[in-house]
């Protein structure tokens, strides 16, 4: 008994040793419950505030490049100071960029990323974390390379799933327009309906099996479904023609490896002979036309001759036309590529000098919309590296961390200014894409925004960090460009800084309503 007492006597007195404890646990049981909402928001960014500000001495807004602030409250920007009227924001966050260039986060209307199907050549996770360590904040994918191809409901709805949770800057898609599909508007509309932001397609063999070419009638048919819904088709516009010489595929050695012998394969005449096609539609998209409120916009474009000047003459005329071209064309000759090297092998191929020129012309003249980086990738066993073989080698140019300081670096001697950069590579983009909300540094805006140094000068080489699933086989590698990307923000949420990546794939996809 006595024991027995002695024992419930000192349980009685160790309770109340634990009684001072009582605050401690309740805390750590209130910080559980905060827990999950402290994590999530931490993860989605390196700086997890809803209200802050940014400020530089280069803040390049539509209307011209300001020194001040950009304030930023919940995702969108509410305000923007110019330095006169900053006095300062004591009591806020501030992050303060210095004299490093803020501009809109770039728009890439078009990449390859492979998901879902073919994840070994890129993938969502990987090609969105290059993009944001590129100072790209929005990717439109294509729907050819992933298996299967997105051509229908179904098939994006794959693509949004693969998408969830695996994405770091936000990611809309483009649909395939296809022989099976164009000509079953009720299946394009459901398409359409289903959120893809415009179609997608070939005028020749796309080198995917699930993604045949369309002819012109296919075309016609695409451009007066999506005249309802005022989205554009993009067309990969070249046209098989007779060669002279083609070369034989059981060519020599030598001969498979110069890179002449792929540029005579496809030659500018294919993509004049599509361009020259587009046009006998286009007309249906000026203003009382059977396709009015549908837009045509050719991607990639490498001849800077005739096909530029069809295009050019088709805007005048009021066509609703527009074009891109892509840093490789305006970065590469033809000249310059050594023999059997395959990373430089692309469709429509990259000219000579002189064309790289009229390029460049062009687009500081306006006549070409805007850039893209057409980023195609693969398994670099099918670059056929060690054979070096151009014609049976696969096409695309794997680019996509770089597109920024390559258009700077190779732009600069052109002259290119602040505003161009931002006009080919975030406001036009975001026009293309319907992205009422994105494409510029301004009021009511998503904060879609880079800040990275002009004059910073980096190496592309294995030692340098490149986030892309295969940096081997980037045309980039080994070249020395300037302009390094210091941090990015999606949505506000800065999701790259200085090498380091948020932890939260919080990137959002992109519907079309
Ligand atoms: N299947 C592809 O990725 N094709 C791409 N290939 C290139 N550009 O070489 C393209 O955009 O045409
Ligand atoms: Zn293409
Ligand atoms: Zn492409």
């Amino acid at each position: 008994m006595e024991t027995s007492g002695e024992s419930s006597r000192e349980m009685e007195s160790q309770k109340w040793r634990f009684f001072p404890l009582l605050p401690v646990l309740a805390s750590f049981l209130l910080l559980y419950v905060k827990f999950p909402f402290k994590q999530s928001q931490n993860a989605c960014s390196l700086h997890p505030h809803s209200h802050y500000w940014i400020t530089s001495k280069q803040i390049v807004t539509p209307q011209r490049v300001i020194s001040g602030a950009v304030e930023i409250k919940d995702g969108k920007i509410i305000s923007l100071v110019s330095e006169d009227k900053w006095h300062g924001n004591q009591f806020g966050q501030i992050i303060d960029f210095g004299e490093a260039v803020v501009m809109p986060g770039l728009i890439d209307v078009h990449v390859h990323l492979d998901d879902p199907g073919r994840t070994e050549w890129e993938g969502f996770p990987s090609g969105t974390t290059a993009a944001a360590a590129g100072g790209i904040t929005t990717l439109i994918d294509m729907p050819l390379n992933s298996d299967p191809s997105t051509v229908s409901v179904e098939t994006l709805n794959l693509k949004i799933k693969a998408a969830e949770n695996n994405i770091f800057v936000d990611v809309g898609f483009w649909g395939g327009l296809v022989p099976e599909n164009a000509f079953n508007a009720t299946a394009l509309e459901d398409f359409l309906s289903a959120g893809v932001l415009g179609l997608k397609s070939f005028m020749c063999p796309s080198g995917i099996d699930d993604f045949p070419m369309t002819n012109i009638s296919h075309i016609k048919e695409g451009l007066s479904v999506l005249s309802k819904y005022r989205r554009p088709l993009l067309v990969h516009a070249e046209i098989p023609q007779e060669v002279a010489d083609h070369p034989d595929t059981k060519d020599s050695v030598d001969n498979v490896r110069s890179y002449s012998t792929y540029l005579k394969t496809r030659p500018s005449s294919w993509e004049e002979a599509a361009v020259r096609e587009l046009l006998t539609v286009t007309k249906d998209t000026r203003v009382g036309g059977a396709a009015e409120g549908a837009h045509l916009h050719v991607v990639h474009l490498s001849d800077a001759g005739s096909s530029l000047n069809l295009i050019k003459e088709a805007k005048t005329r009021g066509d609703s036309i527009s074009v891109e071209t892509c840093p490789h064309y305006l970065a590469f000759s033809a000249e310059e590529i050594p023999d059997g090297d395959t990373r430089f092998k692309c469709a429509p191929p990259i000219r000579d000098a002189a064309n790289r020129e009229k390029l460049w012309e062009a687009l500081l003249d306006g006549d070409i919309d805007m850039l893209s980086s057409d980023h195609s990738p693969t398994d670099p066993e099918l670059k056929l590296l060690e054979h070096g073989d151009f014609l049976k080698a696969w096409g695309g140019i794997s680019s996509l961390q770089f597109v920024l300081p390559v258009t700077w670096s190779f732009g600069r001697k052109y002259g290119v200014t602040l505003e161009q950069l931002s006009s080919w590579w975030s406001e036009r983009p975001a026009i293309l894409a319907g992205q009422d909300l994105k494409g510029a540094i301004a009021v009511g805006k998503y904060a879609d925004i880079v800040a990275w140094e002009p004059e910073s000068e980096f190496h592309v080489n294995a030692a340098y960090p490149t986030y892309m699933k295969h940096p081997s086989i980037s045309a980039y590698m080994g070249r020395g460009l300037s302009g390094k990307v210091l941090a990015t923000f999606v949505r506000g949420n800065l999701v790259y800084k200085e090498g380091k990546h948020a932890s939260g794939a919080c990137g959002q996809t992109i519907l079309a309503k």
